[in-house]
């Protein structure tokens, strides 16, 4: 394991002939949390969007565990264990809790595993993904994605478009993973403070550049929204 499980070096990218990212390096350190901050429209997913291999850099390069990785696919990538949860709470909606978690693992034991993280999905195996509140679908989406064992996890805007009573639960369920030592986590976040509480480190994205980082903790807050508002 090399000291960055993540680190994006020099990478300019964009759609077509617009560049999106310019010259954007971020590193997010094995076993740690990190968080990716900014406006709307500053370029986080398609930071993302590189990160994982779904779109191409124009120049720059990617590394996962100290290995360039710039030119393989997503699927590679999975394999050297990178897990992407995409906005959205995806899953497949006809299908039921449990066939969309078999659709990674049949391992009953690995099933049980990932529902110590998300007991409240225990209870709702049976029913069908697109009757799930919001909530449940994402506690859904990232369950699927740790039963492919990653060790490098992105997560974006995990917190969009859930219930308030239901944000704390996914909070504190993210707080945990990116405590554990044996995972490292990109969060792209919108909400400041939960962002910098769940994390180690910070990076604030504007316009494709980034323009601060630095050690979290409720300390950054203040520095954060002074980069934002800029
Ligand atoms: N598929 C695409 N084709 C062309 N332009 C795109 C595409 N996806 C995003 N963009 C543009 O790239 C810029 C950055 O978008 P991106 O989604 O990366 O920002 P973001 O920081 O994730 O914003 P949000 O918080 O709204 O998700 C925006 O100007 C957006 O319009």
């Amino acid at each position: 394991m090399t000291e960055s499980m993540l680190e994006l070096v020099g990478v300019t990218a964009g759609y077509g002939r617009s560049m999106v990212l310019h010259d954007v390096s971020l590193t997010v350190a094995s076993g740690g949390g990190t968080a990716l901050m900014g406006h709307n429209g500053a370029g986080k997913t398609t930071l993302l969007r590189v990160a994982v291999g779904l779109l191409p850099v124009r120049s720059g390069k990617v590394l996962l565990d100290g290995e360039d990785v710039t030119k393989l696919r997503p699927n590679a990538r999975v394999r050297r264990g990178l897990g992407y949860v995409p906005q959205g709470q995806l899953c497949f909606p006809q299908m039921t809790t449990l066939e969309n978690l078999q659709l990674v693992t049949r391992t009953r034991a690995e099933i049980d595993g990932v529902l110590d993280t998300f007991p409240a999905l225990r209870t709702l195996l049976a029913r069908r993904a697109g009757l799930l509140s919001g909530g449940q679908r994402q506690q859904l989406a990232i369950a699927r994605t740790l039963l492919t064992k990653p060790r490098m996890l992105i997560l974006d805007e995990p917190t969009e478009g859930i219930q308030p009573n239901v944000v704390e639960d996914i909070e504190q369920v993210i707080t945990d993973l990116t405590r554990r030592g044996d995972l490292s986590v990109l969060l792209v976040e919108q909400h400041v403070g939960f962002a910098l509480r769940a994390t180690s480190d910070y990076f604030v994205l504007e316009s494709g550049r980034v323009t601060a980082s630095g050690v979290g903790g409720a300390g950054a807050v203040e520095a954060v929204r002074d980069a934002m508002a800029v």
